[in-house]
């Protein structure tokens, strides 16, 4: 393993940001942390790379205490709110960045500056000053800033935030083939649940400091079916004719897709007036209705009856 968060809470003054979190991070393994505003993320992430203090709690690297082993955190590849020098230019922004991490080797330097900034995308202008760039560029930069020196973990605050639809498809395969290809353990966060969950083999969920879920998206992906109406009656024999369905309120809750014929079909034979009938692949995270009302989920279909 090659990070563990062990119980962490973070209080800024008598404000409670992280309880009792604990988390697991895999080589080659791409956790999305998802969740909405101020719920923790950066708070959370700033713990791990010992940017501010952690209350209580521990965090192992590879099976030692970091806050011991401080040096550790020179393992991490890290982007939270990076900034750069207006006035000097991609490239020498970078360049500083390596040799304060103790790179000299001018070679070295050049190659791997070339082939970070050819990654995100900048190498035809790193040569402008920063202050020329726009917010996407400098996030780009910012990813560009996190690669160097292939560091083991990636942890990456909203790496796709202000990036076009080419961009977010870009930083997605980068860190795709840093965990697959080179073996990096990458966290990232993110308020959009299906942007991140093509390539996370993780989601965890944060709300209001706590975690909400941690696990594969697949386990929770189901079908749900909103009803104008629903009576008890009517709920028993639902219940009772389709074991899969749970229900919830004037919702059905399914897993496998195959039942949605004889679902519909069921629920016409029985006269129920259907004005209305969603059917959506979603996840079962769209129930933690209000919690994480802004994560959003996918509306893949809709049957009009
Ligand atoms: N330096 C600070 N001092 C006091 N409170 C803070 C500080 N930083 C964050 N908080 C509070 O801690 C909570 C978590 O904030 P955090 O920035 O971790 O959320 P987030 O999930 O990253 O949000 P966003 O998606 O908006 O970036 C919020 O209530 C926030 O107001």
């Amino acid at each position: 393993m090659t990070l563990e968060v062990i119980n962490i809470s973070k209080y800024y003054g008598k404000h409670l940001a992280l309880k009792n979190f604990s988390m697991t991070l895999n080589p080659g393994e791409i956790v999305g942390l998802i969740g909405k505003n101020g719920s923790g993320k950066t708070t959370l992430l700033n713990c791990i790379v010992n940017n501010i203090h952690i209350s209580s709690g521990e965090i192992f690297f590879r099976g030692k205490k970091l806050l011991e082993n401080k040096h550790l955190i020179a393992k991490f590849g890290v982007l939270i709110e990076s900034c750069f020098l207006d006035y000097l230019n991609a490239y020498e922004n970078l360049k500083l960045l390596m040799l304060a991490d103790g790179i000299n080797d001018k070679e070295d330097i050049h190659n791997q500056l070339n082939m970070v900034l050819d990654l995100v995308g900048l190498e035809e202008r790193k040569k402008e000053f920063v202050k020329n760039y726009s917010f996407g560029m400098k996030q780009r930069l910012g990813l560009a800033q996190s690669l160097l020196n292939n560091k083991e973990v990636l942890i990456l605050d909203e790496p796709l935030v202000g990036l076009d639809a080419m961009g977010r498809e870009l930083v997605k395969k980068i860190l795709f083939e840093k965990a697959k290809s080179g073996g990096n353990a990458v966290i990232f966060s993110d308020h959009n649940l299906n942007e991140v969950k093509d390539i996370c083999d993780r989601i965890i969920l944060i709300d209001n400091g706590i975690k909400k879920f941690d696990g594969l998206f697949d386990d929770k992906k189901k079908y749900i079916v909103d009803l104008e109406r629903l009576n008890e009656g009517l709920k028993n024999l639902i219940l009772e004719k389709f074991n899969d369905v749970k229900i919830e309120e004037n919702t059905l809750i399914f897993s496998n897709p195959d039942i949605i014929n004889n679902l519909l079909k069921f629920l016409i034979t029985q006269n129920i007036e259907i004005t209305n009938l969603n059917v959506r692949e979603g996840s079962l995270l769209s129930l933690f209705k209000g919690e994480i009302d802004n994560v959003e989920h996918e509306v893949d279909m809709e049957y009009r009856v």
